[in-house]
């Protein structure tokens, strides 16, 4: 696997208002991987998260200073953001299925990008559906609405809505805190499946799943990144006594 650089973030600063959420972040995010965020809650993760893709924009009150760069290009200077978004897709903390069927969720990416003919978009929801590796258990059902199938399953058919628009990346912002642990597995196997192809960035507070699934870790703290490297040497050998406190358990 190549270590192509896909984002990387210089001397960022966001406020919301007069308060300084992130301060100073500078990363590079490599291609193919999986990246974690951890830390106390508040510390910024979702935050800087939302930056990638530029969600924070539809927050009034942020100033964003710094730059971040999307394969070498300033995502706030030379992107159109709803075409930045479809390069870079996001998966929530509570499965937010449309209101609609299983089908028209996963078509609805698609659809407003242009996507008319019937039979390109079976084909888009087939394939999504089954790289979300839930197409055996709904493919009966894809006209039922989406909000009748498990949380679990619901979150991987919004995982499907997000891999129908072929993003190059994928943030997950807590992606398995609502799901048990049977969903949760489902849904970590599956991103350790889509790193071959997708770079995949995930915000958890459960640190076996960023020790099980993640390649590099970030570690959080008030704003600022205070440790960042490779999963193993985060986890095994922290470099900071606050990331050792953190990951120990000793923290606070
Ligand atoms: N829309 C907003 N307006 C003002 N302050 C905000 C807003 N969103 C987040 N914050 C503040 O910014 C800081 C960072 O929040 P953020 O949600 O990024 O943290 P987090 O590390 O993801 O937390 P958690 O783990 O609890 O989700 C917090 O102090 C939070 O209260």
């Amino acid at each position: 696997m190549s270590d192509k650089v896909k984002f990387t973030v210089k001397d960022l600063d966001l406020f919301y208002g007069n308060f300084q959420a992130l301060k100073k972040i500078n990363m590079s995010i490599e291609q193919g991987k999986i990246t974690a965020f951890i830390g106390p809650s508040g510390c910024g993760k979702s935050t800087f998260l939302k930056t990638l893709n530029r969600m924070n924009d539809l927050i009034e009150g942020v100033k964003i200073e710094g730059e971040v760069t999307l394969d070498g290009v300033d995502i706030y200077k030379d992107f159109d953001a709803i075409m930045l978004r479809s390069r870079v897709g996001m998966v929530f903390q509570q499965p937010n299925p449309f209101p609609m069927s299983i089908y028209d969720n996963v078509a609805y990416g698609p659809r407003i990008h242009g996507v008319k003919k019937k039979s390109a978009l079976d084909e888009i929801v087939e394939k999504s559906l089954r790289q979300a590796a839930i197409w055996d258990e709904v493919k009966d059902k894809l006209k039922k609405s989406a909000l009748a199938v498990s949380g679990g399953q619901q979150q991987r058919v919004c995982i499907a809505r997000t891999l129908a628009i072929e993003p190059e990346v994928i943030l997950m912002d807590e992606p398995t805190s609502a799901l048990d642990p049977i969903s949760t597995i489902k849904i970590e196997d599956l991103a350790t499946e889509l790193k071959k192809q997708y770079t995949i960035i995930i915000v958890t507070h459960n640190m076996q799943q960023a020790g099980r699934i993640s390649d590099k870790t970030a570690f959080f703290l008030t704003g600022e990144v205070i440790e960042y490297g490779d999963t193993e040497q985060i986890f095994n050998k922290p470099v900071n006594k606050k990331t050792e406190d953190y990951i120990t358990g000793r923290f606070g």
